[in-house]
């Protein structure tokens, strides 16, 4: 099943009720928010008063991103957010098994995030404690970088990795999604995208244009459409 999700910190925050009424309307599946420290990442971001107010406003499902170092501190805090999935990067704990049955323990879905250049193989013995796998396909930090051609096969590996052992976890992709690359990490073998300004957030056009095109692209819509 695909998911097209929006990352929030893409667009104009003073219009978030505004933009999810729009977004909702025209089939935004769920919401992305990213959570940087300015030491896993050198950014920073808002904080878990933001997610609590977007969950104020919609009952979709958010996806919290963190990308902060030593997540294991931090369930709690994300878990009384309201967020439904909590995801945390691979590279930010010595203790990613118990970090992510935490999150399970809590209630909320736990994803795992690779950076680019992190192996596939640190996902080995953590498979039963993650509800979906994140794969970076930007270094983590900032929109609208671009996409980082390897991580196509890297999707296509995990997929069959997940064939073999009769897995059903969704594959998700995170940065510059859109109309060149959202098609062929589907064909690799991706279900959840995050849309931000390369798909969601795309200057030019309103959100409901671009959410019907990114849409379109999912449902199998034309390689070569323009968003
Ligand atoms: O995680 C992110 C950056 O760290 C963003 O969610 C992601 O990059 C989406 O934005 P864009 O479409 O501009 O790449």
């Amino acid at each position: 099943m695909n998911e097209l999700s929006a990352s929030l910190m893409c667009g104009n925050l003073a219009n978030l009720a505004r933009d999810i009424t729009e977004l909702e309307r025209a089939g935004i599946d769920g919401y992305h928010i990213d959570i940087m420290d300015g030491k896993f990442v050198p950014n920073f971001t808002l904080g878990p008063d933001f997610i609590k107010r977007t969950r104020e406003i919609t009952t979709k499902p958010i996806e919290v991103h963190l990308m902060v170092e030593q997540p294991e501190h931090f369930i709690n805090l994300f878990r009384q957010t309201g967020a439904d999935r909590l995801t945390i990067h691979a590279e930010a704990t010595t203790n990613l098994q118990g970090t992510l049955a935490q999150i399970q323990a809590a209630g909320m879905q736990a994803g795992v995030a690779l950076n680019p250049a992190t192996p596939l193989n640190v996902l080995d013995y953590v498979y039963d404690v993650v509800d979906y796998v994140v794969i970076m396909t930007v270094n983590p930090g900032f929109a609208g970088q671009a996409f980082i051609p390897a991580m196509y096969s890297k999707i296509a590996q995990l997929n069959t990795i997940l064939h073999e052992r009769g897995l059903t976890i969704p594959i998700e992709v995170d940065g510059n999604i859109g109309a060149d690359t959202l098609p062929k990490c589907k064909l690799a073998g991706a279900q959840y995208f995050v849309g931000g300004t390369s798909s969601v957030y795309h200057p030019g056009k309103t959100l409901t244009e671009n959410v019907t095109m990114t849409q379109h692209l999912l449902n199998g819509g034309y390689l070569d459409a323009k968003i």
